[in-house]
């Protein structure tokens, strides 16, 4: 084959695989995916996908396809080909494609209009395209008709300024030896027509679909591939570009034998008028020799098929898992015991080698999605056997996750429910804002072993302390474990543990959940486990009770007095005072200011980007995470797939007493909102002051604040989604650890626009990436709920002044999360003193000036400001 001939993979085909019709059928997107992969593998140059099945959706069967293996970087990397009848699941396509997509086809056969009308779409999508020889009358067959058609259409294209070399044709192959006479000319005509289209029509690239040329030798292997390589010889002399053919099944052309090789070039040439009897002749010697699809030469495919399984799950390979697992199933007899066989024993391997720290969370969760999919393929066996009354296969236990009423964030929860499963537990996941009684209607439901919460802001705190008395109160046994950015040993210890009686464990990250629940649920070892956790959990509460009784924090009174004075001149007017929104932020704007250093800390990978990426320990596997991080982030960023959007306000304020108030206008008379802050009550040594956030702020100064919230997160749950539906936990946990980081990358992008642009003070050098991650400038933006304002509550004020739901589509839970998860919101101050601090641990007497200012009883200020009360209540 002339090296420059393009293959055009054709397995992921429904019309034209039976399996990838049943896995697309079936929803097995994961394995249709590596379908895909293999083709690449074998030499594919560009992948057709074609959905045209009566009893598909075929658009949105197009749609979750290709934005799967959009995010496969070793398939994405070739050009895809869009093939479908219909109009609508070709645009279904175009939308999810990043590259440049090929769109087969389109032609003639509805009449110029609505052939110029679909090639001003694809010019618009940057599509080449597939041009069938096709018109009004019908398919051309004779050379004469196939040149027509190309030149008329290429006329057509050309002067509504397609690029020619955007264009394809596909004049057509049929099936040769037929035992039909006009058929004998097919291979020729194609040929000839391919060399006169190519000598007139510059720029424009032929194609087709060579295996019809051998369709009446079905089941003649040797034949059929003889057929195509000698076809493909003569055609891409003649100048064909490119085709569609399986480059596995196709047999090299010198390598032919010269028995078989004669009679196949006088059939496709049309040499000899009994060409097709002495090919049918020829054939039956040849029959049953066709040679197999091309196997890949992967040392690791050599080994028993209980090597390959362990092989496969280590590395994450998903690709031969079904055919393994099947191997696997007939070796063994039954389905139950691949899997508590090969397949437990390899995720062994993995436990092994992640609780010895030779592999990471991010290469687990892969491992993870590899036993998904054998598993999954195991399962109609299973129900097989189900049925006919066999037994289960046995989980090691049984445990519960939710995120608790008010809180949105899952990714560490996800994550755990991901190690836990492919450790051979059972997980019933009941997702985010779960409220306390529907967690333990359905902990007993299920019967589960164990149950874990997990939360991410402080007022989740109090609502896991709720779930353990009410575990108390309906006198439930089992274990509670706590995870999540706010918990914490103290916290668990002091508040959690003693409302429920049967274990309560702090849980610091993913990697010890297993070790945790093994504990938990072993008989031999629970008593032991939950006894040296008492006794930890005693000393934890002892010294805080010691710290609490050594309370020498000054009055609230007293603090004031004590407060940071400015001395350095305010900053000046806002250039564009008022409220400013930012809808559909470009993505790609946004990409540059990204901070991955808390990227990899959310898979658990802890330490500095970049260095981190050549750490002697984990550089391997965050090199990896990283490469299909950025790979998704281009998918995301190409498709928009999140919608970025944002609001910041700047307006005059003044600080009165510990509260910041916000004026209607310039004339400072009229109070258009009140931020309330908290301040420190710590004996402060030396000048320190005793800070509040309003002392960033002017008594009586022409003073300004600001205020923001942005969002990355709209469209995050229904493109995890699609991941997590097809069984790639994987992506889906990574979509929403990018669209976090796309949030907080946004924050950083307005704050640096609000600096130079709408507040204007910040008129020095544009700051280095770095830089900016280490807030290295002047202002800060301090968020609600984080150490100078703990109280979530402020987001409300905040969102009003802002009118940030209507700006931005977020919304706060009852517990004031920002829904989605991937959102920021904080306060504008631009003092060159306004710095960040924590307020740390407040009296009863603040607590009461707090809940005057707020309007709320004492019992609800307590609520509120419960992780910061210095007191017990
Ligand atoms: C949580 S980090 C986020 C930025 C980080 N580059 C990232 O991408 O994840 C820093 C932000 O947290 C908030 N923050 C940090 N310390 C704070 C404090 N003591 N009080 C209030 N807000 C604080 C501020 O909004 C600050 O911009």
């Amino acid at each position: 084959m002339l090296p420059t001939f393009v293959n055009i993979g054709e397995r992921t085909n429904v019309t034209g695989s039976a399996k990838f019709r049943k896995l697309i059928k079936a929803g097995d997107y994961g394995t249709a995916v590596d379908v895909a992969r293999s083709q690449v593998e074998n030499g594919a140059q560009i992948i057709d996908v074609n959905m045209d099945e009566g009893m598909l959706d075929g658009a949105e069967a197009m749609g979750i396809f290709l934005r799967l293996i959009a995010s496969e970087p070793d398939i994405a990397r070739v050009p895809i080909m869009i093939d479908s009848s219909k109009w609508e699941v070709i645009e279904a396509g175009l939308q999810q494609v990043q590259g440049k997509p090929i769109v087969n086809s389109i032609s003639l056969k509805e009449g110029e209009e609505q052939f110029l009308h679909q090639a001003k779409l694809c010019l618009r999508y940057g599509a080449a395209v597939v041009v069938m020889a096709f018109d009004e009358e019908g398919q051309a067959d004779t050379e004469d008709r196939k040149v027509e058609i190309c030149t008329r259409s290429y006329e057509l294209l050309t002067g509504m300024g397609f690029p020619p070399e955007d264009i394809i044709f596909d004049p057509n192959i049929f099936a040769v030896a037929t035992g039909i006479e006009e058929h004998a000319n097919y291979g020729v005509d194609f040929i000839e027509a391919t060399r006169r289209i190519k000598e007139t029509l510059p720029g424009a690239k032929v194609s087709g679909g060579v295996s019809n040329v051998s369709f009446s030798f079905r089941g003649n292997d040797a034949v059929r591939e003889a057929m195509h390589s000698v076809f493909l010889y003569h055609a891409i002399r003649a100048g064909m570009d490119m085709g569609i053919v399986n480059a596995g099944q196709l047999a090299i052309y010198d390598e032919i034998p010269e028995g078989l090789r004669e009679p196949v070039e006088d059939v496709i040439l049309n040499r000899r008028d009994d060409a097709t009897e002495r090919l049918l002749e020829a054939a039956e010697a040849f029959k049953g020799k066709g040679s197999k699809a091309q196997e890949q030469d992967l040392s690791w495919r050599e080994g028993s098929v209980e090597d390959r399984l362990s092989h496969a799950l280590v590395k994450g390979i998903t690709e031969y898992i079904e055919e393994d697992t099947e191997e696997a199933r007939q070796k063994l007899g039954r389905p139950l015991f691949v899997i508590e066989g090969p397949l437990m024993d390899g995720m062994n391997v993995v436990g092994d080698l992640f609780g010895s720290g030779k592999m990471f969370l991010p290469q687990v969760v892969k491992s993870a999605r590899v036993m998904k999919r054998a598993v999954a393929y195991l399962e109609p066996f299973m129900e097989e056997e189900r049925l006919a009354g066999g037994k289960e296969p046995e989980a090691k236990g049984k445990v519960l996750m939710a995120t608790v009423k008010g809180d949105v964030h899952d990714i560490g929860k996800n994550i755990v429910g991901v190690v836990l499963q492919c450790n051979n537990y059972e997980v019933v996941d009941l997702g985010v804002m779960v409220p306390a009684n529907d967690i333990l209607n359905a902990a007993e439901e299920h019967g589960v072993d164990v149950i874990g919460l997990s939360g991410l802001i402080t007022p989740s705190l109090d609502e896991m302390v709720s779930v353990a008395k009410e575990m108390t109160r309906r006198g439930m046994k089992q274990p509670l474990m706590i995870g999540g950015a706010t918990t914490s040993k103290a916290h668990t210890a002091v508040k959690i543990d003693p409302a429920y009686e049967n274990g309560v464990v702090y849980v610091t990250d993913a990697s010890r959940a297993v070790g945790v629940v093994s504990d938990l649920i072993s008989d031999e070892r629970r008593t032991d486990y939950l006894g040296g956790l008492r006794e930890d959990y005693d000393s934890v509460r002892a010294s805080f009770a010691k710290r609490q009784a050594k309370d020498d924090r000054l009055s609230i009174e007293d603090a004031r007095k004590n407060a940071h004075e400015l001395s350095q001149p305010l900053p000046e007017a806002p250039a564009k005072p008022g409220l400013h929104t930012f809808r559909d932020v470009p993505l790609s704007e946004l990409v540059p200011y990204i901070d991955w250093t808390p990227f990899f800390a959310s898979w658990d990978l802890h330490g500095r980007y970049p260095q981190i990426l050549e750490d002697d320990v984990v550089g391997e596997a965050a090199r990896s995470l990283f490469d299909d991080a950025r790979k998704m982030l281009e998918t995301i960023v190409s498709d928009a797939s999140l919608a970025a959007h944002a609001v910041a306000g700047l307006f005059p304020a003044n600080r009165d007493g510990d509260d910041i108030v916000v004026w209607t206008d310039e004339s400072r008379t009229k109070e258009r909102a009140r931020f309330h802050t908290i301040r420190q009550q710590m004996k402060r040594r030396g000048d320190a002051a005793n800070l509040a956030l309003s002392d960033f702020i002017s008594v009586d100064g022409e003073d300004y604040v600001g205020g923001f919230a942005v969002t990355a997160g709209h469209g995050e749950d229904e493109l995890s989604a699609v991941f997590n539906q097809g069984g790639d936990n994987y992506q889906g946990i990574m979509v929403s650890a990018l669209a976090d980081r796309l949030a907080e990358a946004m924050a950083e992008w307005l704050h640096e626009k609000v600096r130079r642009e709408l507040w204007g003070y910040e008129t020095v050098d544009k700051a280095e990436v770095a830089a900016l991650i280490a807030e290295d400038y002047q202002g800060i933006r301090p968020a609600p709920g984080y150490p100078a304002q703990p109280d979530h509550t402020e987001k409300e004020t905040l969102f009003d002044l802002l009118g940030a739901e209507e700006a931005t589509g977020i919304t706060l839970t009852e517990s004031y999360a920002m829904q989605p998860g991937a959102s920021v919101s904080g306060l504008y101050f631009g003092h060159p003193e306004a710095h960040y601090f924590g307020t740390g641990k407040i009296g009863r007497d603040q607590v009461a000036d707090y809940a005057e200012r707020k309007g709320w009883d004492i019992e609800t200020a307590e609520k509120w400001l419960q992780p910061i009360l210095a007191y017990d209540t």
